[in-house]
């Protein structure tokens, strides 16, 4: 991909071409002053719409004022001849879509999510939504961090009905929100819903719903159910089905929610990455529950875990804080937080206490209603409370 382009743009040179999309080539190229390597994005709208041209301008000029690591730096737009130019820092890192293919470990699914979530939060926060959230969009510094590209495209596209646009333009209704899909107003919601399918494809390496045409796509993302993610992923599951609900309101509310909720995730991923076994799917949870009862060893082992890692700290505190809501708890939950209980048990046993404490963490986390740091989570770790939530499920 060589090709040149005639352009004369004041103050940038342009070199080869490293890149097309639906609208746009992306250059390499120099800012003459401040002399600096960029790449340049030209967009030559069909038509010459020159509407089109407006709203690039005015989101180029938009995300011209963002200043985040994990939003694209923008140096210069413009408008010349027909053609809209961005010129923007390179990002040769290659993109998501090309990463998902070559497989994404959880650690750096769980990272990657962070920097979006990141990312939206500045820019929601600014009144701008992305509104095309995709792999292809998520392009790598050489060190890995992601960056978000591609805001003013994303915008100007919407000047055109929506499904002449993804048939025609963006050519992918994959990651297209219910709402979106049935051409009502979308919110920082419907970001958040992309990017829902966006983890999806980096757990699942394929996209949640996928085959037929435009509309099949678009008629699944309304009406069919969240597929179930498979035994060794379930732990993400809860998460999956937040971002994913149909229902805006059923949805993480705001970028900010959903970066609270990663940050717990990856502090689970982190320290077990290199030990495999911490978080690895326990097929002998039926076996060990059904011989012992966890309620003495959970007593025992929340008592001293919780010593160890808070001492003094937490015996100055008065933890009741935790509200679990067990009347909202299916009895399918109730299984599963019995299993996961018996698991913590047994890591506690085997003094494995870093995936014992795990394990509790996850109890916590996945059933109680706090949306506390895991400082204060770690205060509501008392004995009489899980012994109630034991009680409760046996
Ligand atoms: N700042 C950049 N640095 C390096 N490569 C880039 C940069 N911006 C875009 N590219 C690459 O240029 C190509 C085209 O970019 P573009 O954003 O138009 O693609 P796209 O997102 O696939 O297209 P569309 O948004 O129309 O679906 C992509 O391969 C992309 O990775």
């Amino acid at each position: 991909m060589e090709e040149s382009f005639d352009l004369k743009i004041p103050n940038f040179n342009l070199g080869k071409e490293i890149g097309r999309g639906g609208m746009a080539r992306v250059f390499l190229g120099e800012q003459l002053e401040p002399k600096r390597k960029v790449a340049i994005k030209i967009v030559t709208p069909q038509g010459n719409d020159p509407k089109i041209l407006e709203d690039l301008q005015k989101e180029g000029d938009t995300v011209a004022q963002f200043s985040h690591p994990n939003i694209v730096t923008v140096f210069s737009c413009g408008v010349i001849e027909k053609n809209y130019y961005l010129a923007m820092e390179i990002l040769n890192g290659g993109d998501l879509k090309n990463k998902i293919d070559s497989g994404v470990t959880e650690l750096e699914a769980f990272n990657i999510m962070l920097d979006m979530a990141k990312a939206l939060e500045h820019a929601h926060k600014r009144g701008t939504l992305h509104r095309d959230i995709k792999p292809e969009n998520i392009l790598f510094h050489e060190d890995g961090q992601a960056v978000l590209v591609d805001f003013g495209i994303a915008k100007a596209q919407n000047t055109v009905s929506e499904f002449t646009r993804v048939g025609a333009v963006v050519g992918t209704p994959h990651y297209m929100s219910p709402e979106r899909a049935l051409g009502k107003d979308i919110d920082e919601r419907s970001d958040l819903y992309a990017l829902g399918v966006v983890l999806y494809e980096m757990l699942m390496g394929k996209k949640v719903f996928d085959g037929g045409d435009t509309f099949a796509i678009s008629y699944a993302h309304v009406h069919e159910p969240i597929p179930d993610l498979p035994e060794e992923k379930k732990k993400y599951q809860a998460l999956l089905n937040k971002l994913l609900a149909k229902n805006p309101d059923d949805r993480f509310q705001t970028s900010t929610q959903l970066i609270a909720q990663l940050k717990k995730y990856l502090r689970r991923l982190k320290p077990v990455t290199d030990t495999t076994h911490s978080f690895a799917p326990l097929p002998e949870l039926a076996a060990l529950k059904k011989k012992s009862s966890p309620l003495p060893f959970i007593i025992t082992g929340v008592v001293v875990v919780v010593a160890v890692l808070l001492g003094v700290w937490f015996m100055n505190q008065q933890a009741n804080q935790i509200d679990v809501n067990l009347a909202d708890l299916t009895p399918a939950q109730k299984i599963e937080m019995t299993n996961k209980l018996a698991a913590a048990n047994s890591f506690f046993n085997m003094e494995n206490f870093d995936a014992a404490e795990q394990h509790y963490m996850d109890i916590l986390t996945n059933y109680d209603c706090q949306e506390a740091d895991a400082r204060s989570r770690l205060k509501i770790i008392n004995p009489e409370k899980l012994n109630q939530i034991i009680a409760a499920c046996e």
